[in-house]
Formats: C-alpha cells, sequence, structure tokens
C-alpha cells in the first residue's frame, strides 16, 4: 500500500537484560515467493507461517489482481489457487507494491511474458529505486516498459506476447534481478539461462524445483549457470515457511549489545546465500551458540543462544559476502559502534539503493548518538566505543525503512541515553510484532 499514514515516533531506552525466547515471524523472501509460485501453479498451494507484513501483504493483493484465488484461513496459514504459467489476467487497476522491492520486481517477471499490459506503483521509497535493472533483461524476452526518468515507477510494463528464452549475465549481485528473469523464463519456450558471479539468496532455485520445474544450477568458473527450461506445469506445493534470519538478527544483536542478556532465537536459517551476519558476530567474539541443527521448511536451521557479549572486536568484513547479509548492515553497523576497534564493511554499496540509502541514514543516525563513522560510495567504517560506550540521546530519520527504524530503536536499548526514531511505522512491512516480542524480551521501548 503506497498510502502512508502518520509518522510513529518511538523510542528506546537503555534496558535490563533482555532473557527469553524470540520467536520471529515468516521469511519475508520465501513468503513473497510463496504467493507467487503458488499463483503460477495449477491448483491449490498451501503456506504456514507465511509473514503476515504489509510488503508480503501487497504481493497477496497482486497476485489476486492477475487472477489468483488468495485466502487467509487462520494467522499464517493461506492457500493460493493458482492460475497456471501464462495463465495471469490483465489487472483492471493499478498494482500498488507499496515499500516492497522483492514484491514489485518479482511479479514484473512473473508477467513480463504474458500478453498483457499492468502498471506498477509504491510509496514513496519504492518510487525512488531503480527498475531499470529488472525491465533492461525484460526487455530481450520482448517485453517493453514505460517508466519515469531513470526507470522509475509508476511503470508501465507490457508483456510480450510472443516470448523468446534469454541468456543473462547479472550485472549485480542481485536475488531480485536472477528471480524476476527466471519468473519470466516460466512462460518463454526454450531453457532461459541466469549467470550469476557472486551466490544471492537462491530460494526462487529452491522453491521453482519443489514446484516441479526443471531448473539446473551448474557452479562453473563464471559462477552460478542457472538453466530453466520453459513452460513447466507448475504442481502445487505445501510451504512451510521457515522464520525470517534478517528479521531474527535484531534481537541477536539486542542481545549481544545489552548488558546481562541471554536469550534464545530458534529456527534461525543457516542457509549459506544467507547467515552472513551471523559468520560475522562469530568472527566479531560474539557469544552465540548455534544448537539443534535440521531442517524446516526445506532450509537448514539452528536454535540460537545468544548471551550479551562485552568483548566484540572490530573487524573487516569480507567483501564477497556482502550478498549473503546485504540486509544486515545497518544492524551490523550498530553492534559494530559497541565494538573495540574499527569495523570495516567495504562492496556495500548496494545499500545506497534500497528502501533508503542505508549508508548514509546509518552514519547520519549513528554520528548523531556520538560515534565516528566514515564512508565512502561503496563502503561504510564505524570506529567502535566498546560495551557501553555509545553516547545515544538523538533521533534518528528512518526514510520509510524498516531496517534503519529497527537498529536505531536495539542502539537505544544499549546506549547511555535515549534514541529515538521519527517514524517506526515502517517496521510493519517485515517485523509487525517486533515492538511487542523487543519488550517481551524487557526492552524499554515506547511509542512516541
Ligand atoms: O530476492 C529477495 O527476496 C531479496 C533480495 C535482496 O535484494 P536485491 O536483489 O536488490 O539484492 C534483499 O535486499 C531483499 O530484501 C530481498
Ligand atoms: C531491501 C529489502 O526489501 P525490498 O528490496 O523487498 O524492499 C529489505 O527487506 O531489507
Amino acid at each position: 500500500m503506497s498510502g502512508h499514514g502518520e509518522a510513529q515516533p518511538m523510542t528506546a531506552r537503555k534496558s535490563g537484560p533482555l532473557k527469553g525466547v524470540a520467536e520471529v515471524p515468516g521469511d519475508k523472501s520465501i513468503s513473497h515467493r510463496a504467493l507467487i509460485f503458488g499463483a503460477m501453479a495449477v491448483g491449490e498451494t498451501h503456506v504456514t507461517g507465511l509473514l503476515e507484513g504489509q510488503d508480503v501483504l501487497d504481493t497477496a493483493s497482486a497476485m489476486r489482481a492477475f487472477g489468483a484465488e488468495v485466502a487467509r484461513h487462520a494467522p499464517g496459514e493461506w492457500t493460493v489457487n493458482g492460475v497456471g504459467v501464462g495463465g495471469f489476467r490483465e489487472p483492471a487497476d493499478v498494482i500498488d507494491c507499496g515499500n516492497s522491492g522483492t514484491g514489485v520486481r518479482l511479479i514484473m517477471g512473473t508477467m513480463a511474458t504474458s500478453p498483457i499490459t499492468a502498471t506498477f506503483t509504491g510509496d514513496a521509497s519504492l518510487r525512488k529505486r531503480p527498475m531499470g535493472r529488472v525491465t533492461d533483461p525484460l526487455s530481450l524476452f520482448g517485453t517493453r516498459a514505460f517508466g519515469r526518468q531513470g526507470g522509475r515507477l509508476p511503470m508501465t510494463v507490457v508483456g510480450a506476447a510472443d516470448p523468446v528464452p534469454v541468456r543473462y549475465a547479472l550485472p549485480v549481485a542481485s536475488a531480485q534481478v536472477k528471480s524476476a528473469v527466471l519468473l519470466a523464463g516460466l512462460n518463454a519456450p526454450g531453457q532461459t539461462v541466469v549467470i550469476e558471479k557472486e551466490p544471492t539468496r537462491d530460494h526462487s532455485e529452491r522453491m521453482l524445483i519443489g514446484f516441479g520445474a526443471e531448473l539446473v544450477v551448474e557452479k562453473t568458473a563464471e559462477g552460478n549457470v542457472i538453466t530453466l527450461t520453459g513452460r513447466p506445469e507448475l504442481r502445487p506445493q505445501r510451504v512451510a515457511v521457515p522464520r525470517d534470519p534478517s528479521s531474527a538478527a535484531f534481537p541477536t544483536c539486542a542481545a549481544l549489545i545489552v548488558e546481562g542478556s541471554d536469550i534464545m532465537v530458534p529456527g534461525v536459517s543457516q542457509n549459506l546465500t544467507r547467515n552472513g551476519l551471523y559468520l560475522t558476530l562469530v568472527e566479531m567474539g560474539a557469544e552465540i551458540e548455534f544448537q539443534n541443527p535440521r531442517e524446516e521448511g526445506g532450509e537448514p536451521v539452528a536454535d540460537l543462544r545468544v548471551k550479551f557479549s562485552p568483548n566484540l572486536k572490530g573487524i573487516e568484513v569480507p567483501e564477497e559476502r556482502a550478498p549473503s547479509m546485504i540486509d544486515e548492515y545497518p544492524i551490523l553497523s550498530v553492534v559494530a559502534a559497541f565494538a573495540e576497534g574499527t569495523t570495516v564493511m567495504r562492496g556495500v554499496k548496494e545499500l545506497r539503493v534500497k528502501e533508503s540509502d542505508r549508508i548514509d541514514a546509518m552514519a547520519r543516525g549513528l554520528e548523531a548518538c556520538g560515534v565516528r563513522v566514515e564512508e565512502d560510495e561503496d563502503t561504510l567504517i564505524v570506529h567502535g566505543l566498546g560495551a557501553g560506550g555509545v553516547p545515544g540521546g538523538a533521533v534518528a530519520k528512518t526514510h520509510l525503512d524498516h531496517r534503519i527504524a529497527m537498529s536505531f530503536l536495539v542502539c537505544g536499548m544499549a546506549a547511555k541515553t535515549a534514541i529515538s526514531v521519527d517514524d517506526a511505522s515502517p517496521i510493519l512491512t517485515s517485523f509487525p510484532i517486533f515492538e511487542g516480542l523487543m519488550t517481551g524480551l524487557g526492552a524499554d521501548l515506547a511509542r512516541g
């Protein structure tokens, strides 16, 4: 939904020890895909653990507009009666993807090879984000797109009536672009090939195989070569969405920096394309035990026991790890502020085209909290002040960005003086129970 209601300021104060179990909601990436792939299957897909955040709700509405039947039966329990590959009907109205880059880019890919036209828009944040990275490869199928200057929304996409399959090497490490091309390839005859130099989250590949598509991933010197055979009949599935490791990052990092904390965070994905933050935290000296490794919803997961870690050290984060922790740099930069020494994050320019320019938002907010930060186009460097050393006492601007809002609220739980955010409402896009979950652990979080 692009209508943004009133700003909701929120304040976090230095909190007592966090204790208890942090059961975070379903994975956002997998939730979007469960609805979209379900809409491409013939018959009823049953989803449990669906994230009921606004981003995913907007994708559910979009799937209805394209002709799928989408119904909610209980919290997290949804069904999708799909229309089959190539079965989308033309929506009668504009598709509003709200705040969600994943939603709009994957849906554009899905309709791009059907003979229909759709117009997409989103909120003020999404309307600033580049869509050319998706419409450029879609044009190879024969799709046409007409947006605002710089390839921005609102944008009308005219699907290819007679699509051809494509071979496309990703110029940017992006699972959204990879997925958009694969989804378009579903309704192109023959084989569509996507080549990614650096591995990005692989949920689309795993789930397409689960839904019955013929998809092969070869690891070669040029990177992953993903070959999809077009026009499969996708079979409906039962999808159990695992918890979101990107949401789990917030209680995990809060427990590391709030004195005396000791919490459990169950079911955190250990998928190598998603677990970069957790590797990095361990390298910084975080006290995290990975218990009970197992599989849940097709993903490797573990239960995390996380304790206050007073001896965190700054590190240089390996640049090649960026795709596996791309959404976690904002909260990592907060942990870095409570570490001894300097944390260097290179190869992070993609953060500038997320819901906000996350390098700028973190740098300005941390500076206002008394932390020394350096940045250039592709780098963020945080000079840590050690456990309990962050002065705080600032109001951070969140720029319609849920991860910036949650990062500064976590920072405020451990800083000397309270930290407020100007608008916490974007948190509802990805982690609607954040406030209740964190206060339940003992965080001092209040509206206003
Ligand atoms: O495919 C996905 O589900 C996502 C891919 C990433 O975006 P990019 O593809 O822009 O890197 C990530 O930041 C986003 O939160 C979710
Ligand atoms: C970047 C994100 O999401 P999206 O691109 O889907 O808006 C995110 O959730 O951090």
